[in-house]
């Protein structure tokens, strides 16, 4: 059905994860929510092999998930197919708090608001390790990366627990590793291939919640 959970035994290895965002458009463009979803259940998997530090990180974006897992397995599951076809949804029907939360607190519009403000987070921190120097560090990277994208939306707490979950990240070389791609120059060519494909799945969802005024959605 539309969980796409992969097996716990699956070898890891971060280009399949990040495949799975390329295949996220439709010929017009569209974005297909369970590839979307599928991407970030793979990059949490890879978050969670990094420690157990990251797990207050981890149990938000695995809550998201689900909450978008059961609105596709829900009664109207097909008008969640894709992005576009659920903003129409949930619009049409009076189904997203667009001022204050109220009486859908957990719409899919909402929901998928958060994780599309991580995945500028994502862009901007894969861009930093793509074109990295040896000796750059990842908890920097990272950090820059998110205080120019999530932070904004976090509280002041929640943006110093980041901070110290940050300094847990591995090295550059070590971190690479992790990534199960291969050398050093692979994982270069690798983020350079993904890249352009995660930005564009970033921009058609930017530009469809800015069209309906949705990127405040609290
Ligand atoms: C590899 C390092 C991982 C660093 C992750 C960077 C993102 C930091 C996010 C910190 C979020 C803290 C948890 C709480 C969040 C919520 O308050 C907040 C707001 O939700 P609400 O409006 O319902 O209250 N939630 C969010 O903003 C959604 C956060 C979703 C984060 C997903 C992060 C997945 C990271 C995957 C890492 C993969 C790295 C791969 C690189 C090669």
């Amino acid at each position: 059905m539309a969980d796409t959970a992969m097996s716990v035994d699956e070898k890891f290895c971060l280009s399949e994860v990040l495949d799975t965002f390329k295949s996220c458009l439709t010929e017009n463009k569209e974005v297909i929510i369970d590839k979307y979803v599928a991407g970030w259940r793979g990059l949490v998997r890879f978050m969670n092999s990094l420690g157990s530090i990251f797990s207050f990180i981890s149990k938000d974006a695995v809550s998201k998930i689900q909450i978008m897992v059961n609105l596709r397995n829900g009664e109207n599951g097909e008008q969640y197919f894709t992005i576009q076809s659920m903003v129409k949804y949930e619009l049409d029907n009076g189904l997203v708090d667009t001022t204050k939360r109220g009486s859908h607190p957990d719409s899919g519009c909402r929901t998928l608001l958060r994780l599309h403000r991580a995945l500028r987070w994502l862009e901007l921190f894969l861009e930093r390790l793509r074109t990295s120097a040896e000796d750059s560090k990842t908890s920097v990277m990272c950090s820059e990366a998110y205080s120019e994208s999530l932070a904004q939306f976090h509280p002041w707490l929640i943006q110093k627990a980041a901070g110290m979950a940050f300094c847990a990240l591995p090295g550059r070389l070590t971190f690479f590793e992790v990534m199960n791609v291969g050398s050093p120059e692979q994982v270069v060519a690798m983020l350079g291939e993904a890249l352009p494909l995660i930005s564009e799945v970033y921009q058609i969802t930017e530009d469809l919640y800015a069209k309906h005024d949705l990127l405040g959605i609290p």
